[in-house]
């Protein structure tokens, strides 16, 4: 899908209901930023909420994590896609089959399809936690082998911690997506988050997609938290 917008910067919605996450949305600009919808907020808001972002204008990333049988990706990949959404992701840990299905499933829209991406091992992941769900090699190579394998299964990129983006980018080529969650201005509270990197450093890092939630929407002016990031990335 072509875009109209340069900021770097997705602002996550993450909000109990429509209610909230419009009111957000219109303290925020479409022109500085996309927006990210959910698992809290499609659960609660579903479809209407999403076509609702983009009538108002915003690149929506529908950031749902599908990881299931490749049949059944594929048909929410193609349903997420009829939402006119910008961007769509998988669970990379799905496999390739999977991953092939999904892109197999919006190829028919030409480049009016959303991007596509994969996740890789989620930012609220501490290298150490990894053993716990049965991966054994270090957090960085678990990274780049699911990248890989998302690249080979033809994904337009990955969501990774931007500590991750210098690697990946060598790995992968510049124009492999690297969207990267985990991000937190200089002295912001990193929350349940384990893989953190400023809005700077993770720019100079490779990182193409800065995904920002409570740093932005937790400001007493999400506005002026966004512009301030934005300058400290210009
Ligand atoms: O690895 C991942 C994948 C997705 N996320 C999502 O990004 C935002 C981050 O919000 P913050 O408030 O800035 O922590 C959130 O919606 C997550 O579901 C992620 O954090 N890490």
């Amino acid at each position: 899908m072509h875009s109209q917008v340069s900021s770097p910067v997705i602002v996550a919605l993450d909000y109990k209901n429509a209610d909230q996450a419009l009111a957000m949305a219109d303290q925020l600009d479409p022109a500085l930023c996309r927006v990210k919808v959910g698992k809290e907020l499609f659960t609660a808001a579903g479809p209407a909420l999403v076509q609702e972002l983009v009538g108002r204008g915003f690149e929506v990333f529908l950031d749902l994590k599908f990881h299931d049988i490749p049949n059944t990706v594929a048909g929410a990949v193609r349903a997420a896609a009829e939402l006119g959404v910008w961007m769509v992701n998988v669970h990379a840990s799905g496999g390739a089959r999977m991953m092939r299905a999904a892109r197999e499933a919006i190829e028919p829209l030409g480049d009016k399809r959303p991007l596509l991406i994969g996740v890789t091992v989620l930012t609220s992941t501490a290298p150490e936690e990894l053993p716990e769900v049965g991966v054994s090699r270090p957090l960085p190579e678990q990274v780049s082998a699911l990248a890989q394998l998302a690249r080979e299964s033809g994904l337009d990129g990955v969501v990774c911690s931007a500590r991750e983006a210098g690697a990946l980018k060598k790995l992968c080529g510049e124009d492999f997506a690297l969207v990267t969650p985990g991000i937190r201005p200089k002295g912001a509270a990193a929350d349940d988050q384990r893989r953190i990197v400023t809005p700077r450093e993770a720019l100079a890092g490779g990182a193409d997609y800065l995904v920002v939630g409570r740093p932005i929407t937790g400001a007493e002016s999400p506005i002026d938290a966004l512009k301030a990031i934005l300058k400290e990335i210009q």
